[in-house]
């Protein structure tokens, strides 16, 4: 039986992929074999010695201590472009929510509710909530992942000039962004001519602070920010700041903070973004089919620290190693195998930065002190044996 914890509410049909002849999964879960997560910050987290694995139901990873799991051999997972459309979808409805001052237009008629000539009033006070029209004007597109091309090719079909900067674009995601979207050949060039700019980038050290006062002093005047991304990647006090200026014509955040709300000319959505029931249960879906690969079968599939490596199991024996990518490992493991006579039937290796995974198949049976000893090899992480591989 595999025991699986959830931090946060997890979709019921990512959930049901999980057997319960085979898996238990709950909240408060003694030495789970892996966790299903989607916001809960982890950071302060004690891991049990028992985790192997860590599924963020999710594209963002800032909530896991990443560098700290690596380490200990646990596998981090994340699912790559399932909720992808759902923020798309906010992203276009945040750009004429933001653009035609709808949210304070709606709030204004609301508060006329118990006067008089309300169709009178609404005519004579209508014209402070004029907003311009997005087809034809330049909107850049910070990041061309899952989200980033879905946002660029729905904004240049609304008729927008669309601008697309992303210096590590995956070929994946080059092959589905339309061909109208222009390529901005730096920061400074979408800074000035976009007249909206929305973020679609992981909040990482090298991402922290991106739109500081000085970035956002290079924005066209007036123009208009959205992150959906995470708050990090923008300074709120100089978000402020611009507003009040008359720099930054408005600024929608998807992950409010206390000095934001009631803000002028701000929008804070309660972290929306993937709050669909078809990105939920996409999410929830893959995250879970993910973790049953990696603990029945020792397959990694989208793992944001490890490298993939999926071996089509052969009904044998399997051993799994996660080591420091380093020469001599590979010939360590194997010679141990040979020191207890085991032939490897099949072998996948691949590495990643500095770590690296083996899936090794073996006929025969494999004594638990063979597993003690591969896990004593230097450079080698941890070692995971599952039987009659399926
Ligand atoms: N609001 C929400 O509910 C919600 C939902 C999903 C994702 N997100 C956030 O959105 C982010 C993007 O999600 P995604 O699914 O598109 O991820 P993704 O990994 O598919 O795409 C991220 C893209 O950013 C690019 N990138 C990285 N650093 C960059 C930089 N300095 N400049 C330009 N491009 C850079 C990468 O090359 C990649 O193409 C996530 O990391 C997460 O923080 C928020
Ligand atoms: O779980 C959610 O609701 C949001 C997830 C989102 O922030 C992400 O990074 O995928």
């Amino acid at each position: 039986m595999y025991k699986i914890q959830t931090l946060n509410k997890i979709a019921r049909c990512g959930l049901d992929q999980l057997s319960r002849d085979t898996y238990e999964a709950a909240t408060e879960i003694l030495n789970p074999d892996a966790i299903l997560v989607r916001s809960a910050d982890m950071h302060s987290m004690e891991l049990p010695p028992s985790v192997l694995a860590i599924a963020r139901a999710g594209a963002g990873v800032n909530n896991i201590p990443i560098p700290a799991c690596t380490q200990r051999g646990i596998v981090v997972f994340n699912t790559p472009g399932a909720n992808a459309n759902g923020v798309k979808e906010l992203v276009i409805a945040s750009l004429f929510l933001s653009s035609r001052n709808l949210y304070e237009g709606i709030s204004w008629a609301n508060s006329l509710a118990g006067t008089e000539n309300i169709p009178e009033q609404i005519e004579k006070g209508k014209s402070r909530f004029v907003g311009p029209e997005i087809q034809g004007k330049t909107l850049g597109v910070i990041g061309l992942g899952a989200i980033g091309v879905m946002v660029a090719n729905s904004a240049a079909n609304l008729g927008m000039r669309v601008l697309g900067l992303d210096p590590f674009i995956s070929v994946e995601a080059a092959w589905k962004l339309s061909h109208e979207v222009i390529k901005a050949p730096n920061l400074d060039m979408l800074l000035a001519e976009s007249d909206y700019i929305t973020i679609h980038i992981p909040l990482k050290d090298d991402t922290k602070g991106l739109f500081n006062a000085e970035r956002i002093s290079r924005m066209k005047k007036g123009a208009r920010l959205l992150n959906f991304s995470r708050s990090g990647l923008v300074d709120n006090t100089a978000v402020k700041t611009a507003i009040a200026e008359g720099q930054l014509g408005g600024y929608v955040i998807d992950f409010p903070e206390a000095e934001l709300l009631g803000v002028d000319k701000v929008l804070c959505i309660p972290h929306l973004g993937a709050s669909t029931p078809e990105s939920e249960d996409n999410c929830a879906i893959m995250a879970a089919e993910q973790l049953r690969e990696y603990l029945e079968r020792g397959n990694i599939k989208n793992s944001v620290n490890y490298p993939n490596c999926e071996m089509a199991p052969t009904g044998k024996t399997r051993i799994t190693l996660l080591n420091s990518n380093v020469p001599k490992v590979i010939s360590r493991i194997t010679s141990t195998l040979g020191e207890y006579g085991l032939n490897i039937d099949e072998m996948l290796n691949k590495n990643r930065g500095e770590v690296a995974y083996n899936i090794i198949d073996v006929s025969d049976s494999v004594p638990d002190e063979l597993i003690e000893k591969l896990r004593q090899v230097d450079g080698v992480v941890a070692v995971r044996l599952i039987p009659d591989c399926q």
